[in-house]
């Protein structure tokens, strides 16, 4: 049996204008997805995941059948719950030659689900060292990097960047633009999430901008503009002003709030960040629901957004140098 673990990230700039071919800086957060796989005699996959819930299901069943329930829980549901998983031990078989491998994988995470954390590129990322490992293959993070963005392709219906699962293979902070990924120096930021206990559907929020682009060329300028904000933060980035960081993020979130992935929670959030006196804030991720980050060394942020209706949980993240790696063999 082998366990891989792989982190979770919070988006700095650029979430959503990465899909389109602007550049993102993604930064790698200690919470981590703990995946292990154990290979088994048969080709059967048997996934354990306790953090995966469904909000009721049915169970058909009658006397006379052979004793095997139908479970009538939608087949969307389903591939929501299990897509990642599926599509990593689909990229472990491929990449060890071996298509018809079994497994026994449990999912352990401290990411929360669709939260704009980054909890799929974790999982995914995750699941394929396992499994590869396995097999008795090793791949190198950039190998593992490639496989996972083929794996979130396939399951947002070929919508995704490389941000998410490369920032999770290699840990740190990273800058993505199309297929050009690299680790960049950043300073040791001091990032508060706000969770609000909800979750957003990436493939339709990333849908819903890509429709709003082609309607008006001002939403295409808007996503545009955050491509500008990036290459500033870049700069700020490298020049470690963490005061205009927080100005950039400020107007980040002003451009996602535009193209109508924030939420009430997530603004609610963001607000009571910026009151509390940080740097900036913004929502992290696809939105909809979920995460917002901000800067601030101190511990208002924190406080104030425990105080902040609609707010569920807040928590420091620090920046994880290190990526996917093995725990366990
Ligand atoms: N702990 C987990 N166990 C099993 N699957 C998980 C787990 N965490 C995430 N996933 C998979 O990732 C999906 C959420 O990914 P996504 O919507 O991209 O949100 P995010 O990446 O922002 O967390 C879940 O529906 C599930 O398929
Ligand atoms: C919206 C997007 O830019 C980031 C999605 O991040 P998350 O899955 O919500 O953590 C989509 C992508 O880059 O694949
Ligand atoms: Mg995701």
């Amino acid at each position: 049996m082998v366990v891989s673990s792989a982190p979770g990230k919070v988006y700095l700039f650029g979430e959503h204008a990465v899909v389109y071919g602007e550049p993102a800086v993604p930064c790698a957060i200690e919470r981590r997805a703990r995946v292990s796989a154990e290979a088994r005699d048969d080709d059967r996959i048997r996934v354990h995941a306790e953090d995966l819930s469904l909000n009721g299901f049915t169970v058909e069943y009658s006397d006379s059948s052979d004793g095997a329930p139908d479970v009538d829980a939608a087949e969307s549901l389903v591939q929501a719950g299990i897509g990642y998983i599926d599509a990593a031990v689909e990229q472990a078989r491929d990449a060890a030659g071996e298509p018809d491998a079994g497994f026994d994988i449990t999912v352990e995470s401290e990411i929360p689900l669709g939260a704009g954390l980054g909890s799929s590129a974790a999982v995914t990322t995750a699941g394929i060292d396992a499994g590869t490992r396995e097999l008795g293959v090793e791949l190198s993070a950039e190998e593992i990097a490639e496989r996972a963005y083929r794996a979130e392709l396939e399951v947002q219906n070929g919508e995704a960047s490389r941000a998410d699962t490369f920032c999770s293979a290699t840990g740190g902070a990273v800058r993505v633009e199309g297929d050009d990924c690299r680790g960049i120096d950043a300073p040791d930021l001091p990032f508060v999430i706000g969770f609000d206990g909800g979750a957003g559907d990436t493939g339709e929020l990333v849908a819903g901008v890509r429709a709003l682009r082609e309607e008006y060329d001002f939403a295409a300028d808007t996503v545009e503009g955050i491509g500008d904000i990036v290459r500033s933060g870049e700069r700020a980035l490298a020049a470690g002003d963490v005061e205009e960081l927080g100005d950039l993020m400020n107007f980040n979130h002003g451009l996602l709030e535009a193209l109508g992935v924030s939420s009430r929670s997530l603004d609610q959030m963001v607000w009571a960040a910026r009151d509390a006196g940080a740097y900036g804030a913004k929502l992290t991720g696809a939105g909809g629901g979920g995460c917002i980050v901000a800067l601030d060394p101190t511990e208002s942020t924190e406080t104030a957004l425990r105080y902040t209706p609609g707010c569920e949980d807040a928590f420091r993240a620090e920046l994880d140098t290190d990526g996917v790696r093995v725990e366990e063999r």
